[in-house]
């Protein structure tokens, strides 16, 4: 299989224990008060539970995704009251609120919401695990399912003694005399943290109605950048500047401040206003770190241009800062690569060689706009003409776990994830993990949500809120994000030039695979004789014209590696993705009867029997058996029909040729090493040219270029080499 396919799940059974989650909601149980939960059952369960958790080799690593429901679009102004700003938490007035006991099993409360506290520490199960207790003294085990701590325990847990407020809260048994709160959308819920002495402090100022004076809520918001807590250290900030409002002096430095701490929060955005808003007109030279702090938010957000002038303002004001010169630098080759798509990979490859994946490169998508393509939804055009190799685009990646597994180790410790709305689970093992980093992703960033949202969904049902800010936070559809990660990621190599090399084994750990998501480059619909070709530098995805694409066409690639059987790779693209192919060699070959189609398929599994016999790849093989499997090749070429075959690719035939040419190659028969490259180009559709020892002429037109077809074209070279011809 090529390494640049795009990701897929597998369909598998479920296990009964799992079916039972899905078919709660078929107990007859809806709108059923819940069996009252006695307090210190609940927390001996949770102590025990607990410690199995610190002993996390017990722990079951998949979590579970239930049948769909939209998350909470009202304003219900309860988060903004709780959390943003924290200072106005009056959480027993709103007529919407409801308590625990309010509660009724298998019923979302549509328009309510509920506040209460932890009165534990979250542990982890298939999901993160807290107790809830509210103002009644009725208490509630609460679920964050969509909140899988894969990397570290205590990173997305809640501590204990956190005020939390839960929007449209939804309630479900949970087996006998078992009932839990679940939360599936990260913006149904709102937690003011436990372990924070700013929450604190915010929290004794909203319930005794305490004044608390500008300075002090400066020093509180030092206090929690300095503990790391900088979304805490952001509202204190807020505080002291709403509060101090004659003092502009003051104000100004608390903007800074602000800045600061949104900055090393990410949320570049908002730390590029402050900080600008902190400048004078006349550009004091204390705005130099100003001017700085604004080029680093705009660089991030991949304002180039922007983030230039910044830092040469900063440079203006103190030309000898020498971090202030080097961020000019490394601007200026961002600013080339985005506008011209100049870039220098080589000096990188190392790097990703020895573990670095995530590289800074700018995205160059100017050769291209995103628009409708009739029958395929919205798709990429080129903007200008593009040479064959030229470079169509070039995109960072949206969100990509550093998480690379060959096929051999899809193991039992790493994370999966079941489906229940496609009864599916994840295949490889970064699926998850990426789902769960698209989540934090979107739920950071409106901006990025908006990117995110306006991916195809398939099917999904929208409420159309999808992405924007209610009640101080973006509002996450769960379910959407996993049915647009289903439909949009890709697997990818860590280096695909390792790929090329021919002593990489499409085992080893060089031919390992991610999954990960670029927005740009997802708009790129399917084909099977695509005119571009993906690879990878590590999160970098640079996708080249593989022929000459005129201006106004668009830009196609393959979804799947192109070795798949007719059948099945049509019923792989309308189950995984819904449509089908209607590219030229899906076309011809839908002319071929099933019949014949079933009996190739049929021939080809015998090849791979044959194949595997002899270990599959590697020396040794017996003469006998290359026969065999040349015999057999033979067979299959025979059982393509020239009427529908003659001048497309004959995919079924690509992979005996590339294991014999291989198999030639390790005895060191060059003759037969160049008629099977030649027999793989064939293949490919490089059909019409002349292929000899002095001219090697393909039609770019009609095949397809990839990592298989290149390793064909390089072992061709060698071989004419060895035999003394000129290439
Ligand atoms: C990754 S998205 C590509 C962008 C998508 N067309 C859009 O409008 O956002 C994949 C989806 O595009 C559509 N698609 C891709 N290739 C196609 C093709 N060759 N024919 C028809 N539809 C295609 C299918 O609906 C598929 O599920």
């Amino acid at each position: 299989m090529s390494s640049s396919s795009m990701d897929t799940v597998n369909s598998c059974e479920l296990s009964p224990e799992q079916h039972e989650v899905i078919y709660e909601d078929s107990l007859g149980l809806e709108g059923q008060t819940p069996p009252k939960q006695v307090k210190e059952d609940l927390l001996r369960v949770h102590t025990r539970n607990l410690d199995l958790a610190k002993k996390s080799k017990y722990l079951r690593k998949d979590f579970v995704l239930p049948a769909a429901y939209s998350p909470c679009t009202a304003s219900l102004d309860t988060l903004q009251k709780v959390c943003y700003p924290y200072y106005a938490v009056r959480y027993n007035t709103e007529s919407n609120q409801i308590s625990l006991f309010d509660l009724r099993l298998g019923t979302h409360h549509r328009g309510c919401f509920i506040t209460a506290r932890t009165i534990t520490s979250s542990y982890l199960s298939t999901s993160l695990i807290t107790i809830l207790e509210d103002d009644t003294g009725t208490v509630a085990r609460l679920i964050q399912a969509y909140q899988l701590p894969f990397t570290s325990f205590t990173k997305s847990s809640i501590p204990i003694n956190s005020t939390i407020a839960i929007k449209e809260p939804c309630c479900q048994f949970n087996g006998k005399d078992d009932w839990v709160i679940r939360v599936d959308h990260p913006s149904d819920i709102a937690v003011l943290g436990g372990d924070d002495e700013a929450v604190a402090m915010i929290v004794e100022f909203a319930d005794g109605g305490k004044e608390i004076s500008a300075m002090k809520w400066k020093e509180a918001g030092d206090r929690a950048y300095l503990g790391g807590k900088f979304l805490s250290a952001v509202e204190c900030y807020t505080q002291a500047i709403d509060n101090s409002a004659s003092d502009q002096a003051f104000q100004k430095a608390v903007l800074r401040k602000r800045a600061f701490a949104n900055l090393t929060a990410k949320c570049f955005q908002v730390a590029k206003g402050d900080v600008l808003a902190s400048c004078s007109d006349d550009h004091e030279p204390s705005d130099e770190k100003a001017y700085f702090c604004a080029g680093r938010a705009a660089y991030e957000l991949g304002l180039y241009t922007e983030s230039k002038q910044h830092f040469e303002k900063a440079l203006q004001l103190k030309p000898s800062d020498l971090k202030t010169q080097k961020e000019l630098q490394r601007v200026q080759t961002r600013t080339l690569e985005s506008e011209q798509g100049m870039y220098d990979f080589a000096s990188t490859v190392n790097s990703v060689k020895t573990g670095q994946v995530h590289l800074d490169y700018a995205d160059f998508v100017s050769n291209t706009k995103i628009r409708e393509s009739p029958g395929k939804g919205r798709g990429l055009f080129a903007t200008k003409d593009i040479h064959r190799g030229e470079i169509v685009m070039v995109e960072r990646a949206f969100c990509l776990p550093d998480l690379y597994t060959s096929d051999q180790d899809q193991g039992d410790g790493e994370l999966g994830m079941w489906n229940f709305n496609t009864n599916s689970k994840t295949r490889r093992p970064a699926q998850a993990p990426l789902f769960i980093d698209l989540l934090r992703k979107v739920s950071e960033d409106e901006g990025e949500a908006k990117r995110f949202f306006d991916l195809d969904g398939g099917g999904y049902i929208r409420t159309g809120k999808e992405g924007e800010v209610v009640d101080g936070a973006v509002v996450v559809d769960s379910f959407l994000v996993e049915a647009t990660r289903l439909l949009n990621t890709f697997s990818c190599p860590r280096l695909s030039l390792d790929l090329l090399n021919p002593k990489t084994s499409f085992n080893s750990s060089s031919s390992a695979l991610s999954t990960g998501l670029w927005v740009h480059a997802a708009y790129i619909n399917h084909s099977c004789t695509p005119n571009a070709i993906r690879s990878f530098l590590g999160s970098i995805m640079v996708i080249r014209s593989t022929r000459f694409v005129s201006k106004g066409e668009e830009i196609l690639h393959q979804y799947r590696a192109s070795n798949a059987k007719f059948l099945k790779r049509k019923e792989i693209f309308e189950q995984n993705w819904g449509f089908t192919c209607s590219c030229r060699l899906c076309t011809a070959e839908s002319k071929s009867s099933r019949e014949r189609h079933e009996e190739r398929a049929r021939l080809v599994d015998k090849l791979k029997k044959e194949v595997m016999r002899s270990g599959g790849n590697g020396t040794g093989v017996s003469m006998a058996r290359i026969k065999s499997v040349e015999k057999l090749t033979r067979k299959l070429d025979m059982l393509h029909e020239p009427e529908i075959y003659d001048g497309i690719p004959r995919l079924l035939l690509i992979h005996p040729c590339i294991w014999l040419m291989e198999r030639y190659r390790e005895r060191g028969e060059w003759e037969m090493i160049v008629r099977y490259a030649g027999d793989v180009l064939r293949n490919f559709g490089f059909v019409g040219g002349l292929i000899n020892a002095s001219r090697l002429g393909l039609n770019y037109e009609k095949g397809i270029m990839n990592t298989e077809a290149m390793r064909a074209l390089t072992a061709m070279c060698e071989g004419h080499r060895k035999l003394g011809e000129r290439v």
